[in-house]
């Protein structure tokens, strides 16, 4: 079928939603540059992705091994899909690989005239290897006037003029301005390598000879990200530009969005701990609003005012804090406490099952024996005069089995969250109880000034530190979705506390 025949009529007038974005580009398996970065870009700005492939390569973060070029009538078959059905608003053409993509590439865009192109004249990877043969430089350069916007870094713009590469910002501006003046379209000239004095900061600038920009050369500053993760950020700089551009039609907008927008996608690309050489940037790390060091857990504590505050107008916590507490409800308390260790142990080595640190593993490990060891402690002491119930009662059971059921949903996050209760609201309802006995000057007489004393326990104040700081972390690795199931865990063990300290007097 005659591709010519059944070419889509693009209607200037429709208004775009969604930008339909094409790259031409090469692939690279490890996600970080070539199309798989484009894709995750135009997506980040609200595109929609196509991808016709240049190349394969067989890369990962540390370097290029392989690359395969299919032939350049399979990537005219892959255009021509494309563009006989679908309306193209924007094109990003990566990786050309060799001049027969390049003639294919030229042939198409000649036919289709798309109405916005951006060209990022790939020639070397961030790693040192080539992407480019080097005879198909001339195909490039003649294919440079045919797009709107070229993204070359100061290695490219070199070799795209033939003079060596600019040792400062002011001598990029000048080659920019003679490719501009040579190509007649505007160059994106960008500061990603400067070196010397010049490296401090991460500037780019647009320039055009011709009048189209407001002025011939707008200067964009930026801080520069200390990060090795830099991998496919001109990839990723030239979709998000060609998506952006439908949808404001001016290129110093475009960059002005975008720019902020790959900052915190190489200041957040540690986070995805991809590879062990120069890894991907986060492309979405906008929509996951991970929370700063120390947020989550104050939201966590913020959640459980209502039941600390429900917790020390209890009958229970009032009659130990000034000794009328009958007997009876503390043996009811006690007892089911040890019941409930046994219980919650299972569980703090379930969490530690699933930690994602050997620091982690071994502190949750330790938490777990230590639970046995307070239980058997409580059987061998308070308990050994006292009469023992061996079953659980309705509150310890639906509390452990809470915990239980956290445990089984695999997510570690959610069960830290889970756990943390009882050491956070344990360890402050101890503190103030604690307090209360000394600031009534440890009255020798108090029936339970022995247990009093056991709540000013240094090392169980330390670990519960060690546990929110644990949950804050989890935290900010977990998705939104992940962080609300912690939030709703730890509030349904909050408020388990609070029954927990009231149980003796509605079941004792
Ligand atoms: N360390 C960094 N910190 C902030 N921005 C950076 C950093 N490295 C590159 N950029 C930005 O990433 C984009 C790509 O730049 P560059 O690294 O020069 O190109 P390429 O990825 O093609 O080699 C530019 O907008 C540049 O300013
Ligand atoms: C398929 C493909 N296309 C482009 C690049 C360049 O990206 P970078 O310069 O960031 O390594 C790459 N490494 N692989």
């Amino acid at each position: 079928m005659s591709s010519s025949f059944l070419a889509y009529q693009p209607q200037a007038s429709s208004p775009v939603r969604i930008p339909r974005v094409l790259t031409i580009a090469g692939s690279d398996p490890s996600g970080g540059a070539g199309v798989q970065a484009d894709l995750k870009s135009i997506a980040a700005h609200g595109g929609y992705g196509m991808a016709a492939i240049t190349a394969l390569t067989a890369q990962n973060t540390r370097g290029v091994r392989a690359v395969h070029i299919p032939p350049a009538d399979f990537l005219t078959a892959q255009l021509d899909a494309i563009s006989d059905d679908i309306r193209i608003d924007a094109v990003k053409i990566g990786m050309l690989a060799d001049a027969a993509v390049i003639g294919a590439v030229h042939a198409w865009l000649e036919r289709t005239n798309p109405a916005i192109v951006v060209l990022d004249p790939v020639m070397v990877a961030t790693s040192g290897d080539r992407l480019l043969q080097d005879t198909a430089e001339a195909a490039l350069q003649a294919l440079l006037p045919l797009a709107d916007l070229i993204t070359p870094n100061l290695a490219e713009l070199a070799i795209l003029l033939n003079e060596p590469v600019a040792a400062d910002w002011a001598e990029a501006l000048a080659q920019g301005k003679r490719l501009a003046a040579r190509t007649e379209t505007t160059v994106l000239v960008k500061g990603g390598h400067l070196a010397g004095s010049d490296a401090g900061s991460c500037p780019d600038a647009l320039i055009n000879t011709g009048g189209v920009l407001g002025q011939e050369t707008i200067e964009v500053q930026g801080d520069r990200v200390a990060t090795r993760n830099s991998h496919g950020t001109g990839c990723s700089l030239s979709s998000a530009l060609a998506t952006v551009q439908v949808r404001v039609g001016d290129w110093e907008a475009a960059l002005r969005e975008v720019k902020p927008w790959l900052q915190g996608a190489l200041r957040t690309a540690g986070s995805l701990d991809v590879g062990s050489g120069n890894g991907p940037v986060h492309h979405f790390h906008h929509l996951q609003q991970t929370p700063a060091a120390g947020e989550f857990a104050a939201h966590l504590r913020a959640g459980a005012t209502d039941d600390l505050e429900a917790i020390y107008g209890l009958d229970f916590i009032r009659g130990l804090s000034d000794g009328t507490l009958p007997e009876k409800e503390f043996a009811y308390y006690l007892a089911q406490d040890a019941i409930y260790l046994n219980g919650y142990s299972r569980v703090l080595a379930r969490v530690s099952a699933l930690a994602p640190t050997e620091d982690e593993q071994l502190f949750w490990a330790r938490s777990s024996q230590q639970c046995l060891e307070v239980e058997s402690e409580l059987h061998r002491t308070w308990l050994s005069t006292r009469p023992t119930a061996s079953a659980p009662g309705p509150v310890t059971k639906s509390y452990v089995d809470h915990l239980l059921a956290a445990s089984v949903t695999g997510s570690y996050g959610v069960l830290v969250a889970a756990v943390l209760p009882c050491f956070w609201l344990y360890a402050e309802v101890g503190a103030t109880l604690h307090a209360r006995f000394l600031d009534a000057g440890a009255p020798a007489g108090h029936p339970y000034a022995d247990w009093l004393r056991t709540y000013a326990d240094e090392e169980f104040a330390a670990s519960t530190r060690q546990a929110i700081a644990y949950a804050d972390t989890a935290a900010q690795y977990a998705s939104r979705t992940e962080r609300d199931a912690m939030t709703r865990a730890f509030a349904e063990s909050s408020r388990y506390e609070l029954e927990f300290f009231d149980a003796p007097r509605t079941h004792g």
